[in-house]
This record gives C-alpha cells, structure tokens and sequence, in this order.
C-alpha cells in the first residue's frame, strides 16, 4: 500500500459524469487497489448543495481508499497540490448541435482554469479535458498555463476508442478483448477517423476479418462518429457512466505501462508526426511505459486514411482560430 494519495480535481463534480465518475475513483478502478486518493470537487456556487449531497454518499460507501475530500467552488482551493486534474464541468450539448457549437459557452471556463491549474497544482499535475469541445478547451487552458509542459496536457477520445471496439468485436462475432490497436484520429467530433486500417482482432487485421469493406468505410465510422449524438437523442442528456467510464480508461493507461503491441487513442499535444501541426491537441494513437507518453509512429497511411485525417485536423484548425481571442499571443 502507497502511503502518500494521489490528489484528484474533478471539475463539476455534481454533474452527470461527475456522479458515476467520482465512486470509480474513490474505489480504485482508476489507480488501483493500493493507491490512495484525496478527491477535491469544484463546482459552481449554485451547485455547492448538489455537491455535497454527492459528498454524503461518497461518505457513505465507507471507501477504504479514499482519504480525504474537498468540496469548493474556489479554483485556487481546488487545484491546490493537485497531481491529477480531470477538467469534466462544462455545458454538454443538445440535440442537433455540434460539439465545437459549445465553444462560445464554454471555452472561456479554460482560460481561468488552465491559469489556476498552473498557479496551484503539484509540480507533477496531469490534465485531461473531457468537457466539449475537449480538444479546443485543452488548447485554451494549455496555452494560458504556459509553465506547465505540454506533455502533462490530455484531452479524452477513450470512449471513441471503446465505441469503435465494441461496433468492431459485434460485426465481428468476438469478444470485445480480441479487438485491440484501436486508434482513433483528429477531433473528438463527427469528423474523427476511427482507424479500422491498423486494428486487430485476435491479432489479424480488421480488414482480414471483417470482410465488409462498405460496411467498414461506411457504418462503422459513421456510427462511432455519431454516436454520442445517438445517445443524446436517445436518453435526452449525453453519454455519462460510458464516459465516466472512458476517464478511468484514460487516466489508467496513462499511468500504467500498455500492453505489448497494442496501443490506446488520446488527444495530446502535436508534436508534428504525422505531418499534423504542431501545438494543435489532436487524438493520436499512444503507448505508455507507466511514466511517459509516445506516439506510434511509422504507421503507414494509405490515402482513404489520410482524406479522413485531413479533414478531422482541418476542423481543429478552424476550432483554433474561432478561440485565437482565448489563448494569450
Ligand atoms: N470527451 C468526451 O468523450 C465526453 C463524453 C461525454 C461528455 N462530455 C462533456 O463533458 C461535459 C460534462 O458533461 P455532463 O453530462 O457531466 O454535464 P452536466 O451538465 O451533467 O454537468 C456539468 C457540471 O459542470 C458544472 N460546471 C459548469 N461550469 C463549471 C465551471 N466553470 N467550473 C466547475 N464546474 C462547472 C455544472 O454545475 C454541472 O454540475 C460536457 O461538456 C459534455 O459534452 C465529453
Ligand atoms: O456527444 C456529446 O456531446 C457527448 C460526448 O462528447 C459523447 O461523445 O458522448
């Protein structure tokens, strides 16, 4: 057993992913069985009574790992000594809008934020921005925390990734765990490119597999790009115990080292492979050694691969300019 817990922010605890997200933590799905935890959940002063409902319960599960708690509606309170901090509080969209239409409402949450992250957290503090459009406020709050380094800096396309192996491991009759090096491209939005190129089942390619090119190029790509659409329309709120679910997903295979030839699917920093540009927080396919990150390179990219990478990163392009009044010049 660690003695020392990790100190967790999330962001808009009270919220819907806040509330499936919170109880994975504190029980050890996303660090493990032998690491502490102290939870800081900030939130907004009108939701401070929600807040603390949720911190009645998280009371009475009665978790053995989970050390302390700070509920606040203060920044500075909320990031302080924090070595993780889970950026979910901000306004989910409604049908019939794109995520990138939430910018307006949300991106100027990351400026304030990214500014107190750096002012306050551990000297190791990671991020992961899940609150939409993620890529862009991860952009936002990365550019106004210039002394953090970039490689600390996260935005989620997990539940992609998880969404992508489960239409896979279907069309295929297999169990989900014979899909593996599901990688998935761009922007967390209708124009991400789940790549079936490079995916496996049970070791084989997708393609030697499933023999359904349409289907493949078609269906499949379109489903994982609308399916968090297709929830919202179905449930009349967005995806939230899935994406809960994906936080844990992310954190935990950030911090533990991947298995042997797989990888898993993160927004990061570009650092231009790819010929992707530099700076943008694009989704890349990623191995981790349990301490750092790195991009799977040399990943052949054939030309139906490429239009669809193109036209992902195109999107984060013009996201980046709409906020270019939100990152300090
Ligand atoms: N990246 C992904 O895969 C993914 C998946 C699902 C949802 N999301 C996004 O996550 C976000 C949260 O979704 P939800 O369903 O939990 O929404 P929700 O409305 O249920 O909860 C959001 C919470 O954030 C709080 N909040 C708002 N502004 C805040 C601020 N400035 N500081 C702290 N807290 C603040 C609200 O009070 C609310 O409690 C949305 O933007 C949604 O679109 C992303
Ligand atoms: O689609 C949304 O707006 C919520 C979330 O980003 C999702 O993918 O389910």
């Amino acid at each position: 057993m660690n003695t020392t817990p990790i100190r967790v922010a999330v962001t808009g605890a009270a919220g819907q992913i806040g509330y499936s997200l919170l109880f994975r933590i504190a029980s050890g799905a996303m660090f493990g069985p032998n690491q502490p935890v102290i939870l800081h959940l900030i939130e907004i002063e009108p939701a401070l009574p929600a807040l603390n409902g949720v911190v009645m319960e998280l009371d009475d599960c009665a978790f053995p790992l989970l050390k302390g708690v700070v509920p606040t509606a203060s920044l500075d309170e909320g990031f302080r000594g924090v070595n993780w901090a889970l950026l979910v509080g901000s306004v989910p969209r409604k049908a019939g809008m794109e995520r990138k239409d939430l910018l307006g409402i949300n991106g100027k949450i990351f400026i304030g934020q990214g500014q107190a992250i750096q002012k306050n957290a551990a000297s190791d503090v990671r991020i992961l921005v899940v609150g939409n459009p993620c890529n862009t406020n991860c952009l936002i709050a990365m550019n106004n925390a210039p002394q953090i380094p970039k490689d600390r800096w996260h935005a989620m396309t997990r539940l992609d990734e998880n969404r992508a192996k489960s239409q896979l491991a279907k069309k295929a009759g297999v169990d989900i765990t014979a899909v593996t090096n599901v990688a998935v491209w761009g922007n967390h939005s209708s124009t991400q490119y789940p790549d079936f190129v490079h995916a496996k089942i049970s070791g084989k390619g997708v393609t030697d597999v499933i023999k359904d090119e349409a289907w493949l190029k078609g269906d499949f790509i379109s489903s994982v790009q609308q399916r968090g659409a297709a929830i919202i329309k179905a449930r009349g709120a967005s995806s939230a115990a899935s994406a809960a679910n994906a936080v844990v997903d992310s954190v935990a295979s950030i911090v533990n080292p991947t298995a042997p030839g797989d990888w898993h699917s993160v927004c990061i920093h570009s650092d231009g492979s790819y010929g992707i540009e530099k700076g943008l927080i694009t989704s890349f396919p990623v191995r981790s050694d349990g301490k750092k990150l790195e991009i799977v390179q040399g990943l052949a990219i054939d030309p139906f691969s490429q239009s669809k990478i193109d036209t992902t990163i195109a999107e984060l392009k013009e996201e980046k300019s709409l906020v270019s009044d939100l990152l300090p010049k």
